[in-house]
C-alpha cells in the first residue's frame, strides 16, 4: 500500500476565466520515497503541493494518505491530521522571528501539547544531527540562510510526520548551502525512511531524489527513476526538461556534479 495515492485529481480555479490548474493527475508515492516534482512555471506544482498538504481541496478525484482521505475530515480533524502527519519546508524558511531557534523547532510539539521531556529529547537529538547546537538561543535574523533552512528542517521533522512537503527548499540559498540542505534531506530520507515530496525548478536539486515527476499544464508529462549515478540521473533530468521546454538546459548540460 503506497503512503500517498493521487487518483485522477483535477483542480479547477473558478473566476472570470476558469483555470484547470491540475487535470486528471494520478500517481502513487511509496513509503520512504524522495520524489521531486518539476514543470515549467504555471504548470501546477504549487497547486499540487497545496492539494497534497490539504491546504486546498481537489475539484474531483481523490487524495489518500495511508487509508485516510483528508477531504472527508472536518475542520478540527483536518487540523489534527496536518499537525501530526505532515511536515513543511518552505523556500523562505517561514521561521517565527520573535522566537529563538529552539522555540521555532519545538513549535509543532508545543502546539500538540506534548510533554516537556519528549520535546527536550527530540530537540537534543535533532540539534545534534543537524548541527544546530551553537545557534539554539539565537533568533532567525541572527543566523545565515543555510542555518535557517536547517532549523526549518528540524521543525519539519520534530513531530515525526509521515510525509515532508518541501516547496523550493533551496530557492533562497547559494549553491554551497543548497548542497548542504539537499545532502541533509537525502541523509534523513535514507537513514529514517522519511518520505519527502519536493517541488523544485533546479535539476541539481532534483538529482538528489529517487524519482522525478514532470508535469505540464497540470497534466502528467513524464517520470524518471534514479537507478544509476547522480550525474547520469542529472543528465536524464535535463533531457526531459529540454523536451518540456522553457528552461536554460543548454547552460547546465556541461555541469559536473560534485
Ligand atoms: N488561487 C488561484 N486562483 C486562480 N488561479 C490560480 C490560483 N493559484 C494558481 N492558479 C493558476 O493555476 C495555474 C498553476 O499555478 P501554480 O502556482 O500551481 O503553478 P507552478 O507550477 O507552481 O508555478 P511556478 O513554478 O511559477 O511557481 C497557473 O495558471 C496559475 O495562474
Amino acid at each position: 500500500m503506497p503512503i500517498l495515492q493521487v487518483k485522477d485529481v483535477t483542480k479547477v480555479y473558478e473566476g472570470k476565466v476558469t483555470n484547470r490548474a491540475i487535470n486528471q493527475l494520478s500517481f502513487d508515492l511509496a513509503k520512504g520515497e524522495f520524489l521531486a516534482v518539476m514543470g515549467p512555471s504555471g504548470s501546477g506544482k504549487t497547486t499540487l503541493l497545496n492539494l497534497i498538504s490539504t491546504i486546498d481541496k481537489p475539484t474531483s478525484g481523490d487524495i489518500v494518505f495511508n487509508y485516510i482521505k483528508p477531504q472527508n475530515l472536518n475542520k478540527t480533524e483536518l487540523a489534527f491530521f496536518r499537525r501530526r502527519e505532515l511536515g513543511f519546508i518552505f523556500q523562505d524558511f517561514n521561521l517565527l522571528p520573535m522566537l529563538t531557534v529552539e522555540e521555532n523547532i519545538v513549535l509543532p510539539l508545543t502546539l500538540d501539547q506534548q510533554p516537556v521531556d519528549v520535546m527536550e529529547e527530540r530537540l537534543n537529538t535533532l540539534a545534534e544531527r543537524l548541527d544546530l547546537k551553537p545557534f539554539m538561543n539565537k533568533r532567525p535574523n541572527e543566523i545565515s540562510g543555510g542555518q535557517a533552512q536547517r532549523v526549518a528542517i528540524a521543525r519539519a521533522l520534530i513531530h515525526r510526520p509521515s510525509i515532508i512537503l518541501a516547496d523550493e527548499p533551496t530557492g533562497n540559498l547559494d549553491s554551497n548551502n543548497s548542497r548542504e540542505v539537499l545532502e541533509l534531506l537525502s541523509k534523513i530520507n535514507k537513514e529514517r525512511q522519511t518520505t519527502i515530496v519536493m517541488v523544485t525548478h533546479d535539476p541539481i536539486a532534483a538529482s538528489f531524489c529517487d524519482r522525478v515527476l514532470f508535469i505540464k499544464d497540470g497534466e502528467f508529462f513524464n517520470e524518471i527513476y534514479r537507478d544509476d549515478r547522480r550525474q547520469t540521473f542529472f543528465q536524464r533530468i535535463l533531457n526531459v526538461l529540454s523536451l518540456l521546454g522553457g528552461g536554460q538546459v543548454g547552460d547546465l548540460s556541461s555541469i559536473r556534479l560534485p
